[in-house]
């Protein structure tokens, strides 16, 4: 199995790197980094699969309260997932997943306030609040007021929540770069909401610009592509489209691996038969773990030496280089802690 061979390729070096890897943790914040190679979505109006979570080894796991739930079990889904979030976050070191989020309903649904008002009577927080739709900096100013006055400032800093949002629209997507950069700016002032990773919610995408999906996709080409841009312009983990054809295990691991060579961190999955192909896609291979940790060894020498560009195998090597195999020795060093 791939992923199976990256990690054991990557404990093999781990030694040698991981002191070396620490030197760097100025450059990006290495105790903090979350897989999200396959992100799931939980209805949170249906109990069963909400039971479920504990066992689920998605990176990521979503207890979801909009597009996945009927307009008619909103209510019943927000105290389900309030009862969830509770007895989950208290067996937090039982889960399978590295992190837990709640996806709430978009502030132009005007479901929010009351999402938050429900979310807030809980002892615990998730891991990350993850609000879809996002269309303007304006409307991210709305999610952090709202999380403000339900919770209080303190009760989200000190549990240090972070942030993810979705982009699915042609005025979200053009706004991508003011969006992101004000989502930085709002957590830099206030304090909470880290925002970590965006998510292209291609399916609202479609519905907005009248687009019809294809089994080629290439009416989403230009998107995914700019998404990935401007996620990666501010550092930020991109989550690609969700598959939503359940048997085509063929077609998910071919969108899943195209999604990886394009620079994605990840892809949303709908059902649990999903999460390991979408996971080994998304899982560098045990050459591209080697190359990785050497090519830190290598820099961290040269930085010492005071040369900032060198030779390695035959590549020329500078910083960018450097944050793209701290990418993978962080995601292989998180994965391999938890297999
Ligand atoms: C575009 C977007 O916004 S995507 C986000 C919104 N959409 C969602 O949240 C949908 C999430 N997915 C689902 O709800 C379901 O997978 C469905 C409705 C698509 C299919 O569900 P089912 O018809 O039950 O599928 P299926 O019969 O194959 O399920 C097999 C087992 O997996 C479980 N299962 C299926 N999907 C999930 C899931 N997302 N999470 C947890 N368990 C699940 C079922 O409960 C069932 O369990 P069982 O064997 O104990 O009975
Ligand atoms: O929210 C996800 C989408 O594809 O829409
Ligand atoms: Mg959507």
């Amino acid at each position: 199995m791939r992923s199976t061979i990256a990690v054991d390729g990557f404990r093999k070096l781990t030694a040698m790197s991981r002191a070396t890897v620490s030197q760097f943790a100025g450059v990006r914040d290495l105790v903090k980094y979350v897989p999200r190679r396959a992100l799931l979505y939980i209805p949170g109006s249906n109990q069963k699969m909400l039971d479920k979570v504990p066992n689920i080894k998605a990176d990521c796991v979503v207890l979801e309260l909009e597009d996945g739930v009927a307009m008619t079990s909103k209510h019943l889904a927000r105290q389900q997932v309030v009862k969830s979030v509770d007895r989950l976050m208290t067996n937090r070191h039982d889960l399978k997943c590295f992190e837990l989020g709640i996806r709430v309903n978009s502030v132009s649904s005007g479901l929010i306030e009351e999402d938050v008002t429900e979310l807030s009577k809980a002892e615990h927080l998730p891991n990350a609040f993850m609000v879809p739709k996002v269309d303007s900096s304006e409307e991210l100013a709305a999610v952090f007021d709202v999380f403000r006055r339900h919770y209080g400032a303190k009760r989200v800093m000190d549990t240090n929540t972070r942030l993810v949002i979705w982009i699915e629209s042609a005025r979200g997507m053009l706004d991508m770069p003011r969006i992101l950069a004000s989502a930085l700016n709002l957590h830099k002032n206030s304090g909470f909401f880290k925002l970590d990773a965006v998510v292209f919610g291609s399916d609202d995408y479609c519905a907005d610009i009248g687009a019809q999906r294809s089994a080629d996709g290439n009416e989403l080409v230009w998107a995914r592509q700019r998404f990935v841009a401007c996620c990666k312009a501010f550092q930020l983990q991109a989550i690609d489209a969700v598959f939503i054809d359940l048997k085509d295990m063929g077609g998910l691991k071919k969108y899943s691996e195209e999604g990886h060579r394009w620079g994605f961190t990840g892809k949303q999955v709908i059902h649990p038969s999903q999460v390991e192909i979408v996971q080994n896609a998304f899982m560098p291979t045990a050459e591209k773990v080697e190359w990785a940790t050497e090519l830190v060894h290598a820099f961290s020498q040269h930085e010492s030496q005071g040369k900032g560009a060198f030779q390695f195998r035959g590549q020329m090597i500078d910083r960018p280089l450097l944050l793209q195999a701290l990418n993978i020795v962080q995601m292989v060093e998180r994965v391999g802690q938890q297999s």
